[in-house]
């Protein structure tokens, strides 16, 4: 199976504390992969130095982040392509991230700015065929009515359908979505989930979604990745995860807060399998 993501031992230190550490970790083409953690774990940290937006501490062989086999940073470095890299990677922020003064059709165009001559691109010169790619992928995501709407008027859960329609059209093989359902009403959420799992699904792009809401990660994500403190806590099956070994990883008070607690003691998946599957799996990883 080929892979998407590599990562080599990241460390990253912010002041005295470190916000990675030691991280590796492998995503292979096609996988959807929900990235889970308590607030300040590393998550947006993770997924930013997978983008190539920020740099690991400096160290000689540590540090290595490849992306579809293209060397995004090492030792504390970005590649000297990491540009052209980032053209194959889409990112979806929390905070929408959209021009809002530009119609919606247009921050669609918005991702094939790395794919079309700068001229053009800076002129906003799109041939038929590149405004029929983007309204196609607007209509994947259910929106393609709103297209010459100003993405401004349009509610934060459809902003983050019309930024997954963007990677739709930049033809990402790699999706990071940070949180993109952290501010959106339990049927926005789905449907921004539906959104990036058409994409993973359909176009066998790979997905890494941070997420705050574990029933999501278990409904959309065959794999989590839990992070504690910067290291792998947990990596495996998302049924395999269970309300105990959540409880650990946020603490009983923010499990709570949660709705953890509605997840069964067992596995999702089934009864039987139990915490010593999920504190193997944490052992293998750490
Ligand atoms: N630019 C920065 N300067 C200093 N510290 C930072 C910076 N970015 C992140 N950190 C620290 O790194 C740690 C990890 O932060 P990060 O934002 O990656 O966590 P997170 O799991 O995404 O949290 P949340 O779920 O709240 O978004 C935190 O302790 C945070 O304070």
């Amino acid at each position: 199976m080929s892979s998407t993501v590599d990562i080599y031992d990241l460390n990253r230190t912010f002041g005295a504390g470190k916000a990675l550490d030691g991280v590796h970790l492998r995503v292979n083409r096609g996988e959807m992969v929900a990235l889970i953690g308590a607030s300040g774990s590393g998550k947006s940290t993770l997924l930013r130095h997978i983008a190539g937006l920020t740099v690991g501490d400096r160290g000689v062989d540590s540090g290595r982040i490849e992306v579809q086999g293209r060397l995004i940073q090492s030792g504390g470095r970005l590649a000297r392509d990491v540009r052209l890299s980032r053209t194959r990677i889409g990112f979806i922020f929390q905070q929408f991230n959209l021009v809002g003064r530009l119609t919606v059709l247009q921050n669609v165009l918005v991702g094939l700015l790395g794919r079309i001559p700068e001229w053009r691109g800076s002129t906003g010169r799109f041939t038929r065929k590149e405004r029929e790619l983007a309204l196609a992928a607007l209509r994947r995501v259910g929106l393609a009515d709103r297209a010459l709407q100003r993405a401004s008027t349009l509610s934060g859960g459809q902003q983050q359908r019309v930024a997954i329609a963007r990677a739709m059209a930049q033809q990402a093989e790699l999706i990071l979505a940070d949180e993109p359902i952290a501010s959106l009403d339990p049927e926005s959420s789905r449907r921004v989930m539906e959104s990036l799992s058409t994409l993973n699904r359909e176009d066998r792009r790979t997905v890494i979604v941070s997420l705050h809401q574990v029933d999501f990660a278990v409904r959309y994500c065959p794999r989590t990745v839990a992070l504690k403190d910067g290291r792998i806590h947990f990596d495996g099956p998302t049924r395999e995860l269970s309300a105990g070994y959540l409880r650990e990883l946020y603490g009983a008070r923010d499990a709570m807060e949660l709705g953890l607690d509605s997840l069964r003691d067992s596995p999702v998946g089934g009864p039987g399998a139990g915490g010593e599957r999920e504190r193997a799996a944490c052992a293998a990883t750490a």
